[in-house]
């Protein structure tokens, strides 16, 4: 595959995020105005964005629109957070990046966790669900490897690391341990790497990782890369390798 070709693969799981708690409608139209033309996976915004971002005059005509639920913290209890998912459902998005109660799961609260997941999927069926574990905070290994099982017994359509507002996001250890277990179960679940993901070599690397511990071509099916800045360089670096 050429250089070229493993770049437009890249961009084509992208998931072109825009999560800042300091944001205004101001700043982020003129931060659509900036986007690169990308033919990506989707964008993702916090649901008081979903407007803006629905009626942006240059759509994204392949691209999901997706938001966050139980978003940073994974605290909310869980008939808020079915709230949220259908409120940001009936205001467009095709796709929920929701929070996983990851601090029950460090207090043993296993069958808590479950029940979470189990009450998400049914309100946001139909929808892509991606359950953030929020890797960086999980301790051991074996952690990460039970949250990643929790998650896909729990149905969602894809497990993601992290929500990019802890000191840890992605590292190439978690996403070993996740794709491991993903690649071991039996269900079709996809990964998703986010939080600190900022040059292409580290999203070339994560990419790797996947087809090397899944055995699968990277497609915006079964892979996302969740990043706020790699878009731009990712467009450099196509404009001039053309
Ligand atoms: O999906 C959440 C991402 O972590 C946000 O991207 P970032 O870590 O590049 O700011």
């Amino acid at each position: 595959m050429t250089n070229l070709q493993r770049l437009n693969q890249l961009a084509s799981i992208l998931d072109i995020t825009r999560l800042q708690d300091d944001d205004n409608t101001p700043a982020f139209q003129h931060w659509l105005s900036t986007l690169p033309q990308l033919d990506v996976a989707a964008f993702c915004v916090y649901p008081q964005y979903l407007p803006l971002l629905l009626s942006w005059p240059q759509p994204q005509v392949n691209a999901a629109i997706a938001t966050v639920v139980n978003f940073p913290s994974g605290d909310l209890p869980t008939d808020l957070v079915c709230e949220q998912i259908q409120q940001a459902i009936y205001a467009g998005a095709t796709e929920i990046d929701c929070v996983l109660p990851y601090k029950a799961l460090l207090r043993g609260e296993n069958g808590y966790v479950k029940s979470f997941l189990y009450d998400v999927r049914q309100v946001s069926a139909g929808v892509c669900l991606k359950v953030i574990i929020e890797s960086g905070e999980l301790v051991t290994a074996q952690q990460v490897a039970k949250a990643t099982e929790l998650v896909i017994d729990g149905g969602a359509n894809f497990v993601k690391s992290s929500t990019g507002k802890t000191a840890v996001g992605i590292t190439e250890e978690a996403a070993r341990i996740m794709l491991t277990v993903i690649a071991a179960s039996e269900r079709n679940v996809g990964f998703k790497a986010s939080g600190g993901v900022r040059t292409i070599e580290q999203a070339l690397a994560l990419l790797q990782i996947f087809e090397d511990v899944t055995g699968r071509v990277a497609s915006r099916e079964c892979m996302r890369i969740g990043a706020s800045t790699l878009a731009f360089e990712l467009a450099q670096h196509l404009s001039t390798d053309l």
